[in-house]
Formats: C-alpha cells, structure tokens, sequence
C-alpha cells in the first residue's frame, strides 16, 4: 500500500488520514482505514506479526471481547437507552477492533472489501427477494424448498 507514514512520530504511524475533517466527522471509508491499518502495522514493524492466521485470530479474540459485554445482560433494547456513556464507549471500542482486524485481514489476504461487500449486498438482494420473504426471517433456503414444491405441484396438474 502506498505509504502515509511520513509524520507518523507525530501521529503514532496512521497517516495524515486520521487528523483529516472526515476522521473528525467519524466519517471514513474502508479504503482509508485500510491504509490506516497498514500504515500502523508498518510503523511498528508489526506485517510479520499480521500474518493471515494471526489476523483472523485476532478478529475472533475481539468478537468475544465484544460479545462479554452483552453477556449476561439478556436481550436489551434497540439504542441501548440504559447504557451509561462509559459503557458504550467500551462498545464503540470493541466493535471498532473487529473492524480493524476485518479490514486488515482482507488487505493482508488481497481481498478488495470495498467489493466485496458491495457484491455481497447485491447476491443478498437476489437471495432474497422482497416480494417472497418480507416480515419472514426465514432462510433463502426454506422459499427454495417451497419453489420446488410449488414447480412440482404444477408438473403433477
Ligand atoms: N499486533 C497487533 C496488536 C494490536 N493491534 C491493534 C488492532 C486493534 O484495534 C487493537 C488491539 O489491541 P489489544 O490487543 O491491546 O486489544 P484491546 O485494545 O482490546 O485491549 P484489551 O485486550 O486490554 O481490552 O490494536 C494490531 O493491529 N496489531
């Protein structure tokens, strides 16, 4: 990746990125972060560290982190209104490592998430199509099998 470290005594390795209006705004896309990631790892000579093994491991290590804080707590409403601020930020730091350690393993990987996700959305779409499964949580799967239930019916007319 293009290299952003040129002021990273002064940034901690980042990239000019995170002092940017957007940064500020807490409005980045995943290109930047994957940049960020990078330029971070390459400050601390860590990429010998984030191997793709050790990345995913990584990721799964901070989505049980995440997950203890709602451990426990049984299902809690939307917004978390009971929340106290400190708890949320917890939040906010727990969901952004598994952000993190995602975009660098897809980078580290050679997978451009960017299309990834937006491929995926699309397939999503496909799968499921809004006439046949609103207000129904169930699997793509369970309107196939009633398809083909429906297609043979009709062949047996
Ligand atoms: N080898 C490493 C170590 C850390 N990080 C970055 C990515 C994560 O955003 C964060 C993870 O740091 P910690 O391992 O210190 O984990 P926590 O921030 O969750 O700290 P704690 O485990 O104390 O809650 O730092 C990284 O990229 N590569």
């Amino acid at each position: 990746m293009k290299d952003l470290t040129q002021t990273s005594e002064t940034n901690g390795g980042t990239g000019h990125l995170l002092h940017s209006r957007a940064a500020a705004a807490g409005d980045v896309g995943l290109s930047h972060l994957t940049q960020m990631m990078a330029d971070f790892a390459s400050a601390r000579d860590w990429e010998k560290f984030h191997s793709p093994r050790n990345l995913l491991l990584a990721l799964v290590g901070e989505v049980g982190e995440l997950s203890e804080i709602f451990q426990w707590k049984g299902e809690v409403p939307r917004g978390l209104p009971d929340w106290s601020v400190e708890e949320k930020e917890h939040l906010g730091e727990e969901l952004s490592d598994v952000l993190l350690y995602l975009v660098r393993l897809a980078d580290i990987c050679d997978v451009n998430l960017g299309e990834a996700v937006l491929g995926k959305l699309k397939k999503n779409a496909v799968k499921y199509p809004i006439e046949r499964c609103k207000g129904s949580s169930n699997k793509y799967t369970v309107y196939k099998e009633s398809e083909i239930e429906r297609n043979s019916e009709n062949h047996e007319v």
